[in-house]
């Protein structure tokens, strides 16, 4: 199997909540909580493709990012190789431009929230 490369934006307000949006049922883990992001194209960087995703899916651009975390995730039904970004620094107004639900939560508020499993480790780290 093809081990698809992602790229993840976790965005931290000034109130030190982040950003996450509900995935459509009929998605790869679908009903689940998640960042921002999406597959990298073959042209680009995972940076570019972090601000791309960060901005079609729900409309902020990134200005101040770093890498938080690269790790290898198996699903069985898909591999996935994940770049999960930090962006402390950002603009504009965060909404749902794929009409997906959208939620600003604390860091100990994103325990109630199922994420898939690749997530699991990186929000401990947070
Ligand atoms: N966006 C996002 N995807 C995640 C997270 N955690 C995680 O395991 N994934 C997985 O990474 C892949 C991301 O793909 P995606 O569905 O967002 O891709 P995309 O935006 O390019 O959409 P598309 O497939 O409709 O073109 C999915 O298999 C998804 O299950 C996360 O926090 N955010
Ligand atoms: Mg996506």
């Amino acid at each position: 199997m093809k081990v698809i490369d992602i790229s993840i934006a976790i965005i931290k307000n000034a109130q030190h909540h982040f950003l996450i949006t509900l995935r459509p049922d009929a998605s790869h883990q679908g009903g689940k909580w998640e960042f921002p992001g999406g597959k990298i194209e073959i042209d680009e960087t995972p940076e570019q493709a972090m601000c791309r995703e960060l901005y079609e899916e729900v409309g902020l651009t990134a200005s101040q990012y770093q890498l938080f975390e690269k790790l290898f995730f198996d699903y069985g039904d898909k591999q996935l190789n994940l770049y999960f970004y930090l962006v402390e620094d950002f603009t504009g107004e965060a909404s749902g431009k794929e009409g997906q639900p959208l939620k600003w939560v604390s860091k100990s508020q994103l325990a109630e929230y199922a994420f898939p499993e690749a997530n699991l480790s990186v929000i401990a780290k947070l």
